[in-house]
Formats: C-alpha cells, structure tokens, sequence
C-alpha cells in the first residue's frame, strides 16, 4: 500500500486543486498500490498547454489609409490583428473599413471580425453585448414631432430609471434568465429591470431622419445590453480567464475563451442569446411607446446587432463592432441591415451575404481616427458653441444632458465619404436606401453637470 501527501502529489507534477483532498482520501481508504495509484492520478493530468498559432491565421484587410492621418490607424490595425490572429482558436478573420484600434497590441479591434472553432471569446464582444441598432417607419408623420416625442420618452446617461418611470421587462424574459446559470442573479435582474428603456452614454443615440426612397420618416436607436449586459461580460471574463490559466496560458487575458463544449460554454451561449433578446426588447420599448404616443402604426422594422457572436455550426464568429449580413447569423432577421454613420450622414440600410472579402460582415460605422481626447484638443482653439454650430447645421441636434458633447460630432469620425467608398471598392454589401437626417439625440457630455449626477447630489 502507498501512502502520499500533496507535496509528493506537486512533486509528481500535479497542480495544487480542489481534487487533491478527495484524491489523497480515496488512495489512502482503497490501499492502491504504487502502480494503482500512478494510474488512478493519471485522470487529474492536466493536458499540455495549447500553444499560440507560431503565425498568425490570415485576415483579409478591407481598409486603406485614405490621408495622412489615417496611416497611423490603418498601421496600428493591421498589427494588433496579428497578434490577436496567433490566439490558439482562431481559424480567419477580416477588418473593416471602419476599424479602429481599442486597445494595446493583441487586442480585437473595433472593425474586427474574427472565426473562433468551437470557442467563445467574452472579450470580442467586450462588455456592451448586442450594442446594435433598430429603425422603425413612422410613415409620413412630421419628423420635427416624431424627435420631440422620443425626446420626452427615451433616458440616457448613467443607470437606469427611477421605479416611478420603469418601462417593464417582459415576464418571459424574466422567467427566461433565472433559467440560465449566468443570469440567474437577482441583482442582476433587478438592474435589467430599471435599465429597461434607457440608452446610456458615449456615441449612443437616437436619430431622426427621412427614407430617400419612400420620403418616410424613420426613427433609429442605438444601444447595447446596458449594465445587465456588461455584468454577463465580467462573468463571462471570469470563468474564461480561468480556462486560460490552464489551457493556454500563453494566450492574453483578453483574449482568454470558454470553450463551447463545456457546461459553462453552452450556458454562456444561451446568456448571450438572451442578453440579445432583452436588448431587442429595450429597443422595442422606446420605439413602441413613441408609436403609441402618436397612435401611429409602424409601417415596417429593421434592426441589427454589431457587437455579438454568431455561430455557424462548430464556427464562432466574433463581430466587434461589424455589421452581419448573412442571414445564417441571424435565423429570426428578415429585413435588410442598418449601417450609421455620424449625426449628419445617412443611415444607410443594406443587404448583402458572405463573399471571398466579407466573411458575411459589413462596416458598423465610420470608426474613428482619433481617440476623444486627441479630437478635442484637435479643435481647442474654437469654442465648443463654435463647433457646434459649424458642424450641425440645418440639423436639430440635441443632447440630453444639455451639455454638448463635441466627441460625439460629426468631426469625431472618420470621413463617411471614404468608408463609403471602401465598401464599394472591396465589395462588402449592397446599399439599398439612406435615411438622410433631421435630427438627433445623444447623452451629451457626462463629464459635465447632467441632470442624473445632480441627482445623485442631491440624494446624499
Ligand atoms: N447616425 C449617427 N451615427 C453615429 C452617431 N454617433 C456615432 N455614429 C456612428 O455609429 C457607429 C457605431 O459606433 P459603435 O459604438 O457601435 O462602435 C460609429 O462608428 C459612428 O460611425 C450619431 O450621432 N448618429
Ligand atoms: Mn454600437
């Protein structure tokens, strides 16, 4: 008979586990013999790291630097996607456009698409799961009261809605997320609940403006899963990061995955599909409740996610900021896709399917050149009504914070004109019709004094 102890197990090879308790237990109560008990261990081996790709996997690059100031994006672009293309999962990918740099060297771009085999990486969706947008027809009403009315119903900034001013989170759903393992978490719902009609902060908005083709008036909202949303992300990040420590430690933490074949792969899968339908939901509400302040009826619905993961079969594809166009992605989408581009450009609507340049996908946006901080000093020397006025002219531009936020102007992204053109030239979608603007909402500058930090003031 052997006798061990969890140095001699160490000693072995093994790495200190919650298993080395019961391990040693069963060894000592069944009296293995040294041969008995080297082969019992054996199911605690850990396998052999996963080593990073020695190259990267190829990527199709649909973006050129148009001017000088776009060199430097296109450059730093092309090279965090070869680091990020050595991560053990990845089998392709492809940038857009639109793509920008979110971080140091490895990290996904924003533009970014990028094929996982039977892997879901949390941080290529990043932490506003389902960030998309959804335009409803208003008809012919007068797009002057249709942005009123959005105006006096929809919330941005931070956190939610006071429990006066709730817009209820359907029961299905509900029921729907304490069914799964990530979502079931009562602060969690209770947060979805309040977030439910609200619309953050940053470059989302909602925008008023006029089908070329039809002359109707089209109202375009775009947000993500807000904080329930990101709290999946923080666990989703966990439990990946834990499968990184041994499987690949190689791999960066960001880009750690949960592999899809595991509990928590499949659990995390069905998060994010419900995560999906309370973003469609959120979206809903506010359209909804403009279409019934009006008593119009909506004559048609569009809408898309950009930040999300599609499967196709045992292929996971990670879209950080890419609009998808196959309808294999997206079994319950029937409408063409949603493209903006900034407060004084079109939103274009498109249709397309996978081609040798797209893997399926299309532009989100525009992207940016510059971080917000570069662009503000870049326009320092006028002042902030100045710009303002110069750059949205003829528009009821709007911010609901009352602060302007001259980070979010048209300025602060890449020329429209150029992304346009690019995806033409690399062939990426189909541009159906544009929704030329009236006007828009966005946060305004939370950095100043908006009315939800006053509040919070006041409470204390
Ligand atoms: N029509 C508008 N488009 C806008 C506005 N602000 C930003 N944008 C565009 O949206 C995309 C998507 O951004 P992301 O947060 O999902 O990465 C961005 O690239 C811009 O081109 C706006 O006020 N109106
Ligand atoms: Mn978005």
């Amino acid at each position: 008979m052997t006798t061990i102890t969890g140095k001699e197990l160490i000693a072995l090879g093994f790495t200190p586990k919650k298993w080395f308790a019961e391990a040693l237990e069963h060894i000592s109560e069944n009296q293995l013999s040294e041969n008995e008990m080297l082969d019992y261990l054996e199911q605690f081996r850990a396998p052999d790291p996963i080593p990073l790709h020695s190259e990267p996997q190829e990527f199709i690059i649909n973006i050129k630097a148009e001017n000088d100031s776009e060199t430097d994006n296109v450059e730093k672009v092309i090279n965090t996607m070869k680091v990020l293309m050595k991560t053990p999962t990845l089998v392709s990918g492809a940038i857009m456009p639109d793509a920008c740099p979110t971080g140091p060297e490895g990290h996904i771009p924003v533009g970014g698409v990028v094929v996982a085999k039977n892997a879901i990486h949390p941080g290529f969706h990043s932490a506003d799961i389902c960030c998309s947008v959804m335009s409803t027809d208003f008809g012919k009403a007068d797009p002057k009261t249709v942005l009123d009315t959005a105006h006096s119903i929809t919330h941005f900034g931070y956190g939610g809605r006071d429990r006066g001013s709730q817009m209820p989170m359907s029961q299905e759903l509900m029921d729907a997320f304490r069914e799964n393992f990530f979502l079931n978490d009562e602060r969690l719902i209770s947060i979805a609940r309040s977030h439910m009609g609200t619309q953050g902060d940053g470059n989302h908005f909602l925008f008023v403006g006029i089908s070329k083709n039809t002359g109707n008036t089209m109202l375009v909202t775009h947000h993500g899963s807000r904080a329930p949303g990101a709290m999946l992300y923080d666990k989703g990040m966990k439990v990946a990061n834990r499968f990184r420590m041994e499987l690949s430690p190689e791999t960066l933490k960001e880009n750690a995955w949960i592999p899809y074949e595991t509990e928590e792969g499949k659990q995390y899968w069905e998060a994010l599909q419900r995560i999906r339908d309370w973003t469609k939901e959120n979206h809903e509400s506010i359209h909804n409740a403009v279409l019934e302040k009006l008593s119009i009826e909506k004559q048609d619905r569009y809408w898309n996610e950009h930040n999300f993961v599609f499967r196709d079969g045992d292929l996971f594809y990670h879209a950080k900021g890419a609009t998808p166009l196959d309808d294999k992605f997206l079994p319950d989408i029937t409408g063409p896709r949603l493209i903006p581009l900034n407060m004084a450009e079109p939103v274009l609507i498109v249709s397309g399917t996978t081609n040798g340049r797209n893997l399926g996908f299309a532009p989100h946006g525009a992207g940016r050149n510059f971080s917000r901080t570069q662009h503000k000093k870049s326009l320092a020397h006028k002042t902030i009504d100045e710009v303002f006025a110069e750059e949205t002219q003829g528009l009821d531009i709007r911010f609901f914070s009352n602060d302007i936020d001259i980070s979010e102007l048209p300025s602060a992204y890449k020329s429209a004109k150029n992304v346009r053109a690019q995806i033409e030239e690399y062939g990426l979608c189909e541009v159906l019709d544009e929704v030329m603007p009236y006007g828009c909402i966005m946060a305004g500058d939370v950095g100043k004094n908006a009315p939800w930090k006053r509040k919070k003031k006041f409470r204390k």
